[in-house]
């Protein structure tokens, strides 16, 4: 069977994680996100990645206060002060900046429906795509946490790629999402080097699952994974598990944060995509005369980001 094993990386990147600290008030959290994507930046990064709700304090009561109207795009400054600081952040970093999440009201306000939304800008400060949370965070620990997000969330219905022209394309997806497998491996099917996930778990299951579920899509993937959380806050009411990281193809983790605020970044370089694809040839392997290809199903994608 032939096997390909050219690389969907063009050249080497730095990929950063801000592990950003947050609080309660949007102006000083677009602020301070300001100053370290600016400090990512002069360290070398050329991909800057933001956590999950980092203009907001995580949870349900919050996203209704907290929610801009963000699409279609461009939005005035009042609707989404976010969108703008995010747009500027990214140009005068000159970086593509994946930029966390964001709580997103329907632009049919009548609706009062809220989405939990990743945006993503190119250098230049131009948006280049957005991510609606697929999954949302439903679940039932008894005695350690519950959380619905889908109380007041309602979920995005696409696979978002990226096309970043000098590197290759990335895959976004938020938290929850990482724990579905098909997202990624549809990803990585349609050429993707990196996927890259804002994310906050929290204390229960962060120890429990965060790193697993990295190395786990970078292993069945053969790619890079990042995974950016926000620091840990305890006087909030969701205690974000921190640790943000990056895995290379083989599942290793390179780079991981502590729980605090911090920067954790990698030169990324397509030539161990190559190596671990060579090494453990998955893809000339795959028996779909047995099982199907997911990634030629019925996938939806955003319009404006179809996979060629
Ligand atoms: N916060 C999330 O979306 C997901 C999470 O914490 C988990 O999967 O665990």
């Amino acid at each position: 069977m032939a096997t390909s094993t050219s690389s969907p990386l063009k050249k080497p990147v730095t990929l950063a994680c801000i592990q950003l600290a947050s609080g309660a008030d949007k102006t000083a959290n677009l602020s301070h996100a300001r100053d370290k994507v600016l400090e990512a930046a002069k360290g070398g990064a050329q991909i800057i990645v933001l956590p999950e709700c980092f203009n907001s304090p995580y949870g349900c009561d919050y996203f209704p206060s907290y929610a801009e109207t963000l699409l279609p795009s461009p939005p005035s400054k009042d609707q989404s002060p976010s969108y703008h600081a995010l747009s500027s952040m990214a140009a005068e970093a000159n970086a593509y900046l994946v930029g966390g999440s964001i709580p997103e009201a329907d632009p049919d306000l009548a609706s009062k429906k809220y989405y939990n939304t990743s945006l993503i800008f190119g250098p230049d400060g131009k948006l280049l795509a957005s991510h609606r949370k697929v999954h949302l965070f439903d679940i039932d620990i008894p005695g350690k946490i519950t959380f619905r997000e889908s109380d007041v969330l309602s979920p995005g219905n696409k696979v978002t790629l990226v096309d970043l022209p000098e590197y290759g394309k990335i895959a976004v997806a938020i938290c929850y999402d990482v724990r579905f497998p098909e997202l990624a491996t549809i990803a990585a099917r349609k050429g993707c080097f990196a996927l890259i996930y804002p994310g906050a778990f929290n204390t229960t299951t962060g120890p429990l699952h965060w790193r697993l579920q990295g190395q786990a899509r970078a292993m069945d993937n053969q790619l890079y994974v990042a995974m950016c959380s926000p620091a840990r806050d305890t006087t909030a009411t969701y205690h974000a598990w921190g640790h943000s990281l990056i895995t290379d193809p083989m599942a290793t983790v390179l780079v991981e944060a502590e729980e605090k605020e911090a920067i954790v970044s990698w030169k990324l370089d397509g030539a161990r995509i190559e190596e671990t694809r060579k090494g453990i040839p998955l893809s000339g392997q795959r028996r779909f005369d047995v099982y199907p290809d997911i990634s030629e199903g019925k996938v939806r994608f955003d319009e404006d980001n179809v996979p060629s």
